[in-house]
């Protein structure tokens, strides 16, 4: 019988260059930041893990570590006992590396993601088998992911232009998403709105539905309209969007916007953890869930997610945040192995430049808008060790601590508030 034990785990912050990207409450700062958990065992295993770099959660992270030692590789529940032990008296704040919300989402689910991903990385590489094969087999074997559309200046401010320029209007939108499709062969369009008035954003998905006539389309504004508005612009997008995404805030608010719109409406924001599942169902709030293993407590509560989204007849999607190799990984295993996830996942994956992974290249990329599930044992992922050392480097040096895109903002413009609703 395999048994082996976990004898040491290494945290590692790393910062790799982000984009001026625009969104409700201000505006990427020129890096993201990210942890990069590896997990070693007795018999000289390693596993992989990814999750936020901010500061509080690095300390819950570095707690939960020392509190893993001796955890035997497939004790799952061994390892969320000792998790949620251990985080029991944890009383500090932040660190979740959304972007500037405050979300409901569980704090020992956060901190136990990347070592569950690392613990299943690990068993995949003991039993010679892909992580998506121990989460219940593969159902497809290529994931499809969508194209994420930001309005975004040209470059940081004092740098020059970058390569994607500005993205400030519907023809901007419109070449962006050109160029996304022309580099990667997405099948589908997110649209990050909540940053120019309705009108404008409106017009933006009028335009990308003028130029792809046959792209299902997302709006998600995260949630800086108030209901009338959400309403407004779910009436003026009847027809042409695939789902509207967290418009307003809160589960009564969305539940007051989908009596009164067509399409189906989505959420990252008001269903990001298990209890928030009744409050939505009751009010019929949302017809589509975005589950996000970093969030979610990780591959299998993810699957649990999934399951209860089937039994409630609610859609599945997939949320991410600005990430590295590890996650694509994990979460292309995850959609793998998910039977009901019925739509392209989203991923930031085309804004981090091409040479800045903490993974060696050649295992995962994309096709055709669609990511091929690694055959190789456990994630099918190999560190880089060098260029992990480079990114840590890069964070050591940028100065940057914790996501604050609303800091960043007012550094530009100090009359800027984050303020929910906006419009
Ligand atoms: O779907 C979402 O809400 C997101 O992707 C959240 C992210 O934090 C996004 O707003 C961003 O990267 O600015
Ligand atoms: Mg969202």
């Amino acid at each position: 019988m395999v048994q082996d034990r976990v004898t040491r785990i290494t945290t590692t912050p790393v910062a790799f260059h982000d984009l001026p990207l625009l969104n409700t409450v201000g505006v990427h700062e020129p890096y993201a930041l990210r942890a990069i958990v590896e997990v070693e065992t007795a018999d000289g295993l390693t596993g992989l893990g990814e999750t936020y770099g901010d500061e509080a959660h690095l300390a819950r992270l570095r707690a939960a570590a020392d509190a893993l030692i001796g955890t035997e590789i497939f004790d799952l529940n061994d390892a969320a006992a000792r998790v949620t032990q251990v985080l029991a008296a944890d009383t500090t704040t932040g660190g979740h590396g959304m972007s500037g919300m405050v979300t409901g989402s569980s704090t020992a689910d956060r901190v136990l993601s990347p070592f569950e991903v690392a613990l299943l990385d690990i068993q995949g590489k003991a039993v010679g088998r892909p992580v998506s094969d121990l989460l219940g087999g593969r159902l497809r074997d290529r994931v499809a992911y969508s194209g994420y559309l930001f309005y975004k200046w040209a470059g940081h401010p004092g740098a020059p232009a970058d390569e994607w320029g500005a993205a400030l209007d519907p023809e901007g939108i419109v070449a962006q998403a050109r160029t996304m499709i022309d580099r990667y062969g997405f099948g589908a369009l997110k649209l990050k709105g909540g940053v120019l008035p309705p009108e404008e954003e409106i017009a933006a998905i009028l335009a990308l539905r003028a130029e792809f006539p046959d792209l299902p389309l997302r709006l998600d504004p995260n949630a800086a309209w108030t209901v009338e508005t959400s309403v407004m612009v779910g009436k003026a997008l009847a027809g042409v969007l695939e789902y509207l995404e967290d418009p307003t805030p809160g589960i009564e608010g969305m539940a007051e916007v989908a009596r009164q719109v067509p399409m189906p409406l989505a959420t990252n924001m008001c269903v990001v953890a298990f209890d928030d599942v009744p409050p939505a169902v009751r009010a019929d709030a949302v017809g589509v869930v975005l589950s996000d293993h970093h969030f979610w407590g990780g591959l299998r509560r993810s699957q649990l997610l999934g399951g209860l989204c089937r039994t409630f007849g609610l859609g599945l999607s997939m949320h991410s945040n600005s990430h590295l190799g590890i996650s694509l990984a994990a979460m292309t295993h995850l959609a793998a192995a998910t039977p009901n996830l019925d739509y392209a996942c989203d991923t930031h994956w085309p804004w981090k430049r091409a040479d800045e992974d903490v993974i060696k290249p050649g295992a995962i990329g994309f096709a055709d808008g669609a990511v091929a599930v690694p055959d190789g044992p456990g994630l099918g992922v190999e560190l880089d060790r060098e260029a992990l050392g480079r990114l840590h480097e890069q964070y050591l040096s940028c100065g940057l601590r914790n996501r604050d895109d609303t800091g960043y903002m007012r550094t530009i413009d100090p009359s800027y508030r984050a303020v929910s609703p906006r419009w």
